[in-house]
């Protein structure tokens, strides 16, 4: 099996982290491809970096549509799952965004969930997904680290500020799990579960293991109505779907 994890901002060594977390949970057998978008914002945390960022993930999954070795699912690894309703048009396969598939997995281990996320500004967008997904009533609560998404790395404060904001919000919040709303900090949630005895979910982790089981289970997308392939029609300057 293949899984293509996808990074949607361009920061080459974010991509290596992301997939580096998705191999640490993938089964023997799996093969891991991280790709990092082309084009785009070398970080997501507005509006703007948002919308910049879907054409590179449209261009990613064409190129894997069409490449010798396709892959078997993808995992778009941004939390603010970007692009995702256009990568499912243009994929013949599983496409799971990691809000998406962290949410889900919280949910699967209590009644509630929180959230922790980089940037305050970017917790309206964690509310629309959890609205979206049908988990509103289940998050208890968004919060922001504060830590913008490339610091992350380069912070040498990252894990001890992200203890600290999971512990407190899920102090706060009473919730039964905590999830982690960037891609970016897939490596920490196990330290942090460790921590604060809560269970911390990385979306990476999640969403590679939720598309490996779709895989597993013979499960391919219909890919009618709504999220049938695109009309052919002319495309000005942007990529033109498959
Ligand atoms: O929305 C965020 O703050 C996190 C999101 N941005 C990014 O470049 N990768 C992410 O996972």
């Amino acid at each position: 099996m293949r899984i293509s994890v996808i990074n949607p901002n361009t920061t080459v060594s974010m991509t290596e982290q992301i997939a580096a977390a998705a191999r640490s949970v993938a089964a023997p057998g799996t093969e891991i491809v991280g790709v990092t978008s082309s084009m785009g914002p070398a970080s997501i945390e507005s509006h703007y970096d948002e919308a910049l960022s879907v054409p590179g993930v449209v261009e990613a999954i064409v190129r894997g549509e069409r490449s010798d070795h396709p892959a078997d699912a993808y995992v778009l690894a941004c939390f603010g799952d970007p692009g995702l309703d256009a990568a499912r048009e243009v994929a013949s396969v599983p496409v799971v965004g990691i809000a998406e598939a962290a949410m889900h997995a919280a949910s699967l281990l209590g009644r509630t969930f929180s959230v922790v996320t980089t940037l305050g500004r970017t917790i309206g967008r964690a509310e629309e997904l959890a609205e979206r997904y049908g988990l509103a009533g289940r998050c208890r609560g968004i919060h922001a680290c504060e830590i913008p998404v490339l610091e992350l790395e380069t912070n040498p404060d990252t894990a001890g500020v992200l203890v600290d904001a999971c512990r407190s919000a899920a102090e706060a919040d009473g919730s039964d799990a905590i999830v982690l709303g960037c891609a970016g900090m897939a490596d920490l949630a196990q330290v942090i579960s460790a921590k604060i005895g809560v269970p911390v979910v990385d979306g990476v982790a999640a969403g590679t293991l939720l598309v490996q089981s779709l895989v597993t289970m013979g499960l391919r997308p219909r890919n009618t109505g709504e999220l049938a392939p695109p009309i052919p029609k002319v495309y000005h300057g942007l990529l033109e779907p498959f």
